[in-house]
């Protein structure tokens, strides 16, 4: 071998070993790039994966928004709230925005008299609710009502009023949220109600202490929603009547209550939130040109009442045998449920125009009121449990304890001057005449026929409605 070619060899050799370490460490890294690409590729996919299962556990709601038929408004994991998609397409026939959704809720909303009002009233399957719907309907005027059938007290009941609502009125009560705007908005675009009689909301001045958000929610955030819906969404805008509360006037002192005396010093949550309905009515009233009517009811009672309220509650208890605790000194100013349903009717007919428009612009000043409707004599809630025993035929077991500090106050009493001027509001019911309408219905409701045989006690402490009558009728309003 030539001592160049074998130079060349051992320089060949000296050369190749960098070239061969060269593309070995070429191919390496390209088996390295495909194999970190496609680890970047896997990693990607489980990151987007983790990503999704991310927001699907933090975001449940959005999630599911697009599923949705309903509204944009927030639903609220609340027993009080209940999704108004669910139960707009649960109120009968009708479906949710669908030609028969909205001819029903036409119909149920003309007026059958020249001249009648077509009133939305909120909180329709409700006490005060249910008898203005009747008393409205009564007279030829149309009548939608909206509820969200929450659980705060036994759902039946509310479900009879607006069964009967509809079987006997033909008035339709919708089953939805006043905090769902949408909802709103899509219900005054289908009708151009004349007002509005806002009547939802959270009751029960104790229970406040026990679900605060609840009033809030109702009473603050759902006022809201109606306020904006009737001033921005309305054409023309509804006046609008709702109802505000004894209980703002707190611990004033002077009596009897009048609409001029102080009411910034709230004893509950509850009066709280009613006063603050008050302001922000004052609010929409003066940037919309909403007319606005408050109404402070004192302590309402009648046939188809509250069961949370004492009345109603201490009525089962006697049947029952049950113990009462009764707060010591304790006076109401208990008003009949038909002296106010006409009050509420006088307060829609005398309201006055709404002078805003959805453009936002107001012609001029629009109305702004607030009237007590209570019934002018206070009454000891021991004189109201004596009549109680009387019209029961049976004793309570009484527990007389101090008043508990729990936002309750010990006395009300209503001047109603206003309201007398204003409309010619005039109670005529006496607690002892008004609580023997409520015992009649309530013995018949619930069927009690034999209260003093004991017969009916399982039935009370269950709470449940038996198969009712057909001619069950609201009271006298009706
Ligand atoms: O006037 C009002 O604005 C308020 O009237 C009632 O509130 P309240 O007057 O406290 O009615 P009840 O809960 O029926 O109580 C009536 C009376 O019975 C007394 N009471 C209540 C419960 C009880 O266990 N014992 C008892 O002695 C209360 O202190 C009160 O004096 C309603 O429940 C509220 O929703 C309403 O807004």
């Amino acid at each position: 071998m030539p001592a160049g070619v074998v130079d060349a060899a051992a320089k060949g050799v000296r050369l190749d070993r960098p070239a061969t370490i060269l593309l070995r460490r070429a191919s390496g890294a390209k088996q390295l790039a495909a194999a970190s690409s496609h680890l970047l590729f896997r990693a990607t996919i489980l990151a987007t994966l983790a990503l999704v299962v991310l927001f699907a556990v933090h975001y449940p709601s959005l999630l599911s928004r697009s599923f949705s038929l309903s509204s944009s408004s927030p639903s609220s994991s609340s027993p009080h709230r209940r999704s108004s998609h669910r139960s707009l397409l649960d109120s009968g026939a009708t479906t949710y925005r669908g030609a028969a959704w909205e001819r029903e809720v036409r119909r149920s909303a003309t007026p059958r008299r020249n001249g009648g009002l077509s009133v939305l009233v909120t909180g329709a399957a409700g006490f005060v609710g249910a008898h203005c719907s009747v008393a409205l309907h009564a007279r030829g005027d149309g009548v939608v009502g909206l509820d969200n059938f929450n659980a705060y007290y036994d759902v039946s009941l509310k479900r009879a009023r607006s069964r009967l609502l509809l079987s006997s009125r033909g008035v339709v009560v919708l089953d939805a949220d006043i905090n769902d705007g949408a909802l709103l908005e899509r219900l005054f675009a289908a009708v151009p109600f004349t007002h509005v009689l806002h009547l939802a909301a959270q009751a029960g001045v104790r229970y406040a202490m026990k679900a605060p958000q609840a009033y809030v929610a109702s009473n603050v955030a759902g006022l809201v929603g109606v306020f904006e819906a009737a001033a921005r969404h309305a054409d023309p805008q509804p006046a609008i009547v709702w109802a505000s509360s004894s209980s703002v006037y707190g611990l004033n002192g002077e009596t009897p209550f009048s609409e001029d005396h102080r009411t910034d010093r709230p004893a509950s949550l509850y009066a709280a939130t009613k006063k603050a309905g008050e302001a922000i009515a004052h609010a929409y009233n003066h940037i919309y040109g909403l007319s606005i009517t408050g109404l402070r009811f004192f302590t309402v009672y009648g046939p188809w009442g509250r069961p949370d309220m004492a009345y109603f509650s201490f009525a089962r208890a006697i049947v029952s045998g049950e113990p009462i605790t009764l707060f010591a000194d304790a006076r109401r100013d208990f008003t009949y449920i038909d002296d106010v349903a006409r009050g509420c009717l006088g307060a829609l007919d005398t309201a006055g125009k709404s002078t805003g428009s959805k453009s936002g612009k107001k012609s001029g000043p629009a109305p702004l009121r607030v009237y007590n409707l209570g019934n002018t004599s206070p009454v000891a809630v021991t004189r109201m449990v004596a009549i109680l025993e009387k019209l029961l035929g049976k004793k309570a077991h009484k527990r007389v304890v101090t008043m508990p500090s729990n936002g309750d106050v010990p006395f009300t009493h209503a001047n109603v001057s206003h309201a007398a001027r204003d409309f010619g509001y005039r109670p005529t019911t006496s607690l002892d005449v008004g609580l023997r309408h409520f015992v009649e219905w309530f013995v018949k409701y619930y069927k009690l026929d034999d209260i003093k045989s004991g017969s009916s006690n399982v039935l009370l402490a269950a709470g449940k409605t038996t198969k009712r009558k057909k001619s069950m009728a609201m009271s006298a309003a009706s």
